[in-house]
């Protein structure tokens, strides 16, 4: 089984629950827990935690929650290679989910933003290893160079390369043809499909899978409740599965990265796209009954 480096954001999610609406000027009884996050360290649990040989690089504060989410890390049995920042506190994402269910998500990237060139370990990079970039590494005006560093040492080391789309509104503030100048190299991109539409200006995501198989060999566009379908260009083909029958817990997070770290196994494996597709949403549906974004790691 190929070895998958994941260069990638760490955060601290705290998520807060709203039982009632919100009142101006009163307390709303709410739940608020913290779980380890980061879309980066996210793929890389849950890969580590299906059994696939996990490296993980990025950047933490040098601060307990940072020791903490390191040791997390350990715990799901990635290789972890975190830099410890002196002056940045590590990544925290607070995560708002209201009574009806609705999300709303404040990053502050902290230590996340500062990863450099200098911070990505040689040894990682070689030709019998995957490399996968969070796409919030690469659209961070901050840790950009790093990413781009990496996908460079990727290329050259012959590595096959994936990468994801991060969020859709900082991947606006990037520029979609910035993104694809950036991302060049890549052997397959994640996407969901407001990140399908900020990339290609098309609303259906066919089309837009169509349009993005210009730029890389292989597509996947994550369809939320609908699904997933990959595209490529070497086989000319289009695939879409459709959602496996779940009842997600309202507002839960990182199905998407659960996705991305039940997909890549497999594809590199050479299995079929829709079997990989298939593993990927069970993947999904799994972090859709959690809480937290990572798998549990229980007692
Ligand atoms: N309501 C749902 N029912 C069944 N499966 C779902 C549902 N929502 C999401 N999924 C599964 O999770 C995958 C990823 O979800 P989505 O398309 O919302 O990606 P995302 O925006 O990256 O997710 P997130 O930001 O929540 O991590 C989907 O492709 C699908 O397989
Ligand atoms: O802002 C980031 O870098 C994130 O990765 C936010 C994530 O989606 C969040 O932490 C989910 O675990």
């Amino acid at each position: 089984m190929a070895r998958v480096v994941v260069i990638g954001d760490l955060m601290t999610d705290s998520v807060a629950r709203a039982f009632y609406p919100l009142a101006r000027g009163s307390d709303t009884p709410a739940s608020v827990l913290t779980y380890g996050g980061g879309s980066g360290a996210n793929v890389a649990a849950w890969l580590a935690m299906e059994g696939t040989d996990t490296i993980f690089v990025g950047r933490r504060g040098s601060d307990i929650t940072g020791r903490t989410r390191e040791m997390e890390l350990m715990g799901y049995g990635i290789d972890s290679r975190l830099v410890m920042d002196p002056e940045r506190a590590t990544g925290t994402c607070v995560v708002m989910i209201t009574h009806r269910g609705d999300r709303t998500m404040l990053s502050d990237p902290g230590a996340n933003a500062r990863l450099q060139p200098e911070d990505l370990p040689r040894d990682v990079f070689g030709p019998d290893g995957h490399l996968h970039i969070s796409g919030f590494t690469l659209i961070n005006p901050d840790s950009r160079r790093a990413a781009r560093m990496a996908l460079r040492m990727g290329r050259e080391s012959g590595m096959s390369i994936s990468v994801d789309g991060g969020s859709h509104a900082p991947l606006e503030r990037a520029g979609a043809e910035n993104f694809l100048d950036w991302t060049n190299g890549a052997r397959l991109l994640f996407t969901n499909t407001r990140q399908a539409k900020v990339l290609t200006g098309r609303e259906e995501p066919e089309a837009a899978a169509k349009v993005l198989t210009a730029w890389y060999p292989n597509i996947v566009i994550k369809l939320g409740d609908e699904g997933a379908l990959w595209a490529s260009t070497t086989r000319d083909d289009l695939v879409t599965v459709p959602a496996e029958p779940v009842e997600p817990s309202p507002g839960s997070i990182g199905a998407g990265d659960a996705f991305i770290a039940g997909f890549l196994p497999s594809w590199l494996a050479g299995k079929h796209p829709k079997d990989s597709l298939a593993r990927a949403q069970s993947l999904a549906a799994r972090a859709l009954h959690q809480p937290g974004a990572r798998p549990d790691l229980g007692d």
